[in-house]
């Protein structure tokens, strides 16, 4: 990009990653601080490290939900797609992205009531289906972590380094290092409590540059203004009438569908979200999921239409303070860092990279703490020191988030050096990762569902997805480079490949030779605490219908199936679904939520997908009415967002932080205001 872009001193990058990542860091060290004297939840405990204790309220889940789905792609590569394709580029991108978060509460239903004390959702299909699936999808879950974790270090430290001039290695080293500090002093609690933190300081970042854009900004200042410089900017490949104020785009369609194939993957093949399930209090995982998806959809949608339509408005137009963008900058993600200059210099530039930092940096530690975890419970445990204490799990899990940084770094150096762009990376994510996505929804929600069909599944999926895409570029370009497989079709072939060829072996292979039987019974003692695994083996040999700790209507759906004998050392009985119950659960009103959850996350999955695209597309070419009903819209869905995930999680925790203003208060006036751990758990 052009020099013009660099407006801030080299110092305020080296201020803001190095700065801001130690000011991160000590926020953390005060927060556990707070969390290990006033409160009974010990940091010092794996669970609780991993986990948070599995008690942590919807608001706060679904804040922790929207800051690791917001990565620097969704605020860069969503600009993009607006300046490239218009106002159907940032719809796609939002609504794209959002249905699979809400696809997750089902998952998150699901693995309350089917593995209620696991760690991992890897660790569940390793008892489903034994090793050799175990490590095949272990492959996938870290590919995606990989793909994720190098579009963060990569778009962030592009952006620092074209603001501030600091050196891109610098950036690319710093972000997830600093990051690690701060994940391994406070653990997935403080952790969520920083992403809630992040949030709000996005969202206020969001709001300024709204009001900028669409209010007082002298440049454009309101959707007249917008939709007059628009109007320069026609000539789009594939747009109505070339215009960017339409619906009817042919490359923002084949974008969309891109973007939903490959966020299936992200979504449902990484940890951080199921790790976020697995933390969340068990009654209302579900609910966070929907919370945090409904909030998330505002993020992408609002600040693309601001930033995206500006960089694209004030280029065209030929507005001298917007900087000059080339096809390859727009594929790094700096439409929206060059937009912000423009209209705000110095504190745009500020804004933008402040704004950056807080996406890059929670959505980094989600990804720190979710490997950690895969590497604790699916590699170390299982396959290195099957015996480990509590004490080497501890270490393992803190030792895991220090690996990870360093791969993040490695790979973003690599990608760097090799000139592969935040663009490519999201296009391509779904190529490889999308044959999984079949083969763990089902596995985790269908117990019909046939092993070798998802093992067959996945290597087939993946194999045909990639020679699809490769096929494609060499037959329409002639040649097989990071240029022509970045293109649309050769990735949309690979997408759209990879996850059919995959769903459908899955889906037939199980339909035709379904599992007879019910592996849950065997993935709901997971981890399940020693008292409760000693109470259910002396159980086992009863299996009276009227047994009293049993509900009725589990026993009843249990009489009613045919069970194979045992194959497991979990005895292969009725009472297995008590340790549904051990966990605190209700399994009946769990069910009832998983269907409630199921018929509203695909009503809205088609509502956002299918009707709103199809009503938008009604109107050829929008006006200015038309536009401003649209952002106006997404304003108050903002609104909306600062509630749910703003507001309500400090609203849930109010007698929390009430008790820990009490101890403080204690500790201040020379009482004692520490809370005994041991006092309490004897009490649970
Ligand atoms: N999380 C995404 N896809 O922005």
């Amino acid at each position: 990009m052009v020099a013009s872009t660099k407006v801030l001193p080299e110092g305020a990058g080296w201020a803001v990653i190095g700065g801001l990542g130690f000011f991160f860091a000590g926020f953390m060290i005060v927060l556990s601080f707070i969390q290990q004297r006033y409160t009974n939840r010990s940091i010092k405990d794996t669970d609780e490290f991993a986990s948070a204790s599995r008690s942590v309220k919807p608001g706060l889940i679904a804040a922790g939900i929207c800051s690791a789905w917001t990565w620097s792609s969704t605020l860069l590569q969503s600009s993009a797609v607006s300046y490239k394709f218009g106002i159907t580029g940032g719809y796609w991108y939002a609504a794209g992205a959002t249905i699979q978060i809400l696809l997750c509460s089902i998952m998150a239903c699901q693995i309350k009531l089917n593995a209620p004390f696991c760690s991992t959702f890897l660790e569940v299909l390793r008892v489903r289906w034994g090793k050799v699936l175990h490590c095949v999808l272990l492959f996938f879950s870290l590919a995606t972590n990989l793909l994720v974790s190098s579009q963060l270090v990569v778009g962030g430290s592009a952006v620092a380094s074209t603001l501030t001039g600091i050196p891109i290695m610098a950036a690319i080293w710093l972000i997830p290092l600093g990051v690690s500090v701060y994940v391994l002093v406070g653990g997935m609690r403080a952790t969520l409590l920083a992403d809630y933190t992040h949030t709000v300081g996005l969202l206020v970042i969001i709001f300024y540059f709204f009001f900028k854009v669409w209010v007082t900004s002298p440049e454009i200042g309101s959707v007249e203004e917008m939709v007059k410089l628009l109007k320069t900017s026609n000539g789009i490949q594939g747009n109505a009438g070339g215009s960017p104020l339409t619906f009817r785009s042919l490359e923002g369609f084949i974008f969309g569908l891109i973007n939903i194939i490959g966020n299936l993957g992200t979504v449902f093949c990484d940890q951080s979200y199921h790790q976020r399930s697995i933390a969340s209090n068990p009654a209302t995982a579900a609910k966070a999921f929907l919370l945090g998806g409904s909030a998330w959809f505002a993020i992408p949608f609002l600040f693309s239409m601001t930033m995206g339509l500006s960089a694209r408005g004030l280029l065209f137009s030929g507005n001298p303070l917007m900087p000059a963008l080339s096809a390859a900058d727009v594929n790094a993600g700096l439409a929206a860092p060059a937009a912000g200059v423009a209209l705000a210099g110095k504190g745009g530039a500020v804004a933008m990279l402040i704004i950056l930092f807080l996406a890059v940096t929670s959505a980094s530690s989600a990804q720190q703490v979710a490997v950690a975890s895969v590497l604790t419970f699916d590699v170390y445990k299982p396959y290195i020191r099957p015996n480990a204490s509590q004490r080497e799990i501890f270490i393992m899990s803190h030792v895991g988030v220090l690996i990870w940084a360093i791969v993040m770094a490695v790979f973003g150096t690599i990608f760097y050096y090799a000139g592969i762009s935040l663009g490519w990376l999201y296009l391509a994510q779904g190529i490889i990762i999308a044959p999984a996505v079949m083969p763990i929804f089902c596995g985790l929600v269908w117990k019909r569902t046939n092993k070798m069909a998802c093992l067959a599944g996945m290597i087939v999926g993946v194999v045909c997805g990639i020679v699809a895409w490769m096929v494609t570029a060499a037959t329409l370009y002639g040649e097989v480079t990071v240029d022509t497989t970045g293109k649309d079709y050769p990735t949309l072939a690979g997408n759209m490949v990879s996850l059919g060829v995959s769903s459908i072996i899955t889906v037939a292979g199980s339909l035709l030779w379904p599992e007879i039987e019910d592996h849950f019974v065997l993935t709901r003692s997971i981890n399940a605490p020693v008292d409760v695994v000693e109470r259910m083996t002396a159980n086992s040999g009863r299996s009276s219908p009227g047994s009293p700790s049993t509900p009725s209507a589990e026993k009843s759906q249990y009489d009613s199936e045919k069970m194979a004998p045992p194959t497991a050392t979990v005895p292969y009985t009725l009472e297995t679904v008590d340790y549904v119950k051990a966990a605190g659960l209700d399994a009946d009103e769990l069910r009832r939520t998983l269907r409630q959850t199921s018929w509203i996350s695909v009503a809205a999955s088609l509502i956002l997908c299918v009707i709103i695209p199809a009503c938008l597309a009604s109107r050829r070419i929008w006006n200015a009415t038309g536009l401003a009903a649209y952002i106006w819209i997404g304003f108050i869905w903002l609104v909306w967002t600062t509630f749910a995930v703003g507001i309500l999680p400090i609203w849930e925790s109010r007698r929390e932080l009430g008790a820990i203003l009490r101890g403080v208060g204690k500790d201040l006036t020379g009482k004692n205001g520490k809370v005994s751990h041991d006092a309490d758990s004897a009490k649970s």
